[in-house]
């Protein structure tokens, strides 16, 4: 475990190896100064007693000053190095988890939430930015503060830098007790993060639900309890961290005091000189903040190694849906449209019974076909099917004569053009919404498809037309100009396969009667209908009625009407509502 994370950050920092190396040396060079400085000092305190003249004095201050300047000008760009190593690692990881999500199917969005995918693109993130980034530099600039001045001082006496340090394992001890304690309470507030990001997003896009139940009381509360389980589990960490830090600081403080102590009398009895006094007193104090600042890099590395597991759990999901190795990629305009299914089933991950099963059927090019059925048939599975937005098995479904599991997913995907259920637009203009599957079509074709989507007329009347904003600052669409503008975006790829999935919903009957005539006028296009508007299925050429899980009936509304079954039963309550609307 602790090897694959070692690995995982060896990956991080493998690209940036340049500024890893410069940044080492930098500081190495920085911390020999720190080093060479107090002994000067030292030597310089000696000569002092011996003979004094301004020159010599000042030429020590000069050298001073000079060292003291080049170790500064050496640290900053050695810092800014190693801190852009984290930037730059951030970067990628951030690039990386997008790209990723976007390979994923939607099942992987159903199963994980929003907010936690949030949290782990952006705190997780952060914190795999200081682990490679401050706690490196951290981590590099303790091993050679120690490597450095530990021997030097030991060379100074051994008794008295023994005793200074004496109490810097207990620092150690300290660290490692509370530790474990740091690690779990930074993963409290991780979930606690996911908990109400994911809450408010929620919230955010049930908003007319909350307000329709008069539950914003209700939410309120909800909140605060997340909220406030927040603030416990951040107090938590903070007074573990204010007992922690001091600790560490007043242990150092400790040795000062005891080097002082016996410091003195060594003096008095003539074991160390003056400057070899006060030149361990500095190289005991450079030992200070690297010590103290180990609390912080183990915190960081503790933070940064829960994110680098929870970061890599979404690079190591591996997409199900994926292109096989030999898919095959058609050409669009050699399509006819034929689809046929063979035994086609689909059991969803964790259920027992299959969604779809039994399927069966054979669609000849330029069909257009409903899809009817009561709730939770499986209309929209066999839908999701056909696209392989699910992962469904080899040997099943077929376009043209070639299984749609061999196919380029691209190249599936823009021979269907699919308009699922929820007509999900983005928050740009009109225009851009509709060629979002190609955004290099021109205004006038986009015109087209709105006009055969039957929005042309209604866009026009926007304050800007195509050039109009939907969604968050722009216009707000009624939810029959939202599945129309989605149908018109989905008629723009041109594609020799239709499937709307209860796309037209909230169009009115007669709209999406003369929408679904045009759907095939001037261009032969397959299209699946699905459907709880009868009376536009009933123009259809066949119908497919569904009923848990299978086709229950096939068939013309003639036919289907006159046999006894599903399809009878649903027309006459469609009858029924109409007469009675
Ligand atoms: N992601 C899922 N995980 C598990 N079961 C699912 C999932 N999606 C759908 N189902 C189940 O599969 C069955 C078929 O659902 P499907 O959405 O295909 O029906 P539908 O005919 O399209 O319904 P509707 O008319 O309401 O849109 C239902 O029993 C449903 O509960």
């Amino acid at each position: 475990m602790v090897l694959s994370r070692l690995q995982k950050l060896v990956n991080y920092l493998r690209p940036h190896w340049r500024n890893v190396v410069f940044g080492m040396i930098a500081l190495l060079v920085v911390n020999g100064l720190g080093v060479y400085i107090p002994l000067l000092i030292r030597d310089s305190i000696d000569n002092l007693r011996q003979s004094f003249t301004f020159q010599e004095i000042l030429g020590v201050v000069i050298l001073l000053v000079v060292l003291a300047s080049i170790s500064w000008g050496i640290r900053m760009p050695s810092r800014l190095w190693i801190f852009g190593i984290g930037r730059d690692v951030e970067f990628s990881i951030k690039q990386g988890i997008f790209e990723h999500l976007l390979t994923l199917e939607p099942a992987y969005f159903s199963r994980n939430t929003s907010g936690d995918l949030i949290n782990r693109a952006t705190s997780d993130v952060d914190n795999v930015r200081r682990l490679v980034g401050f706690a490196l530099l951290s981590l590099a600039n303790t091993i050679f503060a120690y490597g450095l001045t530990l021997p030097v001082m030991l060379t100074i006496n051994v008794r008295l830098s023994l005793l200074a340090v004496a109490v810097y394992p207990l620092m150690l001890i300290a660290v490692q007790v509370f530790s474990k304690k740091l690690q779990i309470q930074q993963l409290q507030i991780q979930e606690k993060l996911s908990d109400i990001s994911q809450l408010i997003q929620e919230d955010m896009s049930g908003i007319s639900l909350i307000k329709i139940y008069a539950q914003e009381e209700n939410e309120k509360r909800a909140f605060a309890e997340k909220n406030s389980q927040l603030l416990r589990s951040n107090l938590e960490l903070a007074k573990t961290r204010n007992f922690l830090f001091p600790l560490i600081e007043g242990l150092s403080y400790i040795s000062l005091l005891m080097l002082l102590a016996f410091g003195s009398s060594a003096i008095t009895q003539g074991i160390i000189s003056i400057g070899d006094f006060i030149a361990l007193l500095i190289l005991v104090e450079r030992l200070v903040f690297p010590t103290a600042i180990l609390g912080f890099t183990i915190t960081a590395y503790q933070q940064g190694e829960v994110s680098v597991d929870r970061v890599e759990a979404i690079f190591k999901t591996e997409s199900k849906i994926k292109s096989s190795v030999n898919s095959i990629a058609l050409p669009i305009s050699s399509i006819e449209g034929k689809i046929i299914a063979q035994n086609l089933h689909y059991t969803y991950p964790g259920e027992e019974k299959p969604a779809i099963k039994d399927i069966n059927f054979v669609i000849e090019p330029g069909e257009t076909i409903a899809v009817v059925g009561s709730i939770g048939s499986g209309k929209t599975t066999l839908a999701n099917s056909l696209t392989r937005l699910l992962d469904i098995d080899q040997e099943q479904l077929f376009i043209d004569g070639y299984d749609v599991t061999e196919l380029d997913l691209n190249n599936l995907r823009n021979i269907i053009a699919y308009v699922p259920q929820d007509s999900f637009l983005f928050s740009t203009t009109i225009l851009n919404n509709l060629r979002y599957g190609d955004p290099l079509k021109e205004q006038f074709e986009t015109e087209i498809s709105a006009k055969q989507a039957e929005i042309h007329k209604e866009i026009l009347n926007f304050p800007q037309q195509y050039e109009t904003v939907v969604g968050e600052r722009g216009i707000t669409l009624s939810g029959g100009q939202r599945q129309r503008t989605a149908l018109a975006r989905a008629l723009l790829m041109d594609s020799p396969v239709l499937v709307l999935d209860d796309a037209l919903s909230s169009v009115d009957n007669k709209t999406a009667t003369n929408i679904l005539k045009s759907l095939s006028q001037g261009k032969q296009r397959t299209v699946f209908f699905i459907s709880h508007q009868l009376s536009a299925a009933a123009q259809t050429d066949r119908i497919f009625v569904m009923d848990h899980g299978k086709i229950v009936q096939m068939g013309t509304h003639q036919q289907l009407v006159k046999q006894p079954g599903l399809y009878q039963r649903l027309w006459k309550q469609h009858q029924l509502a109409e007469t009675v609307s």
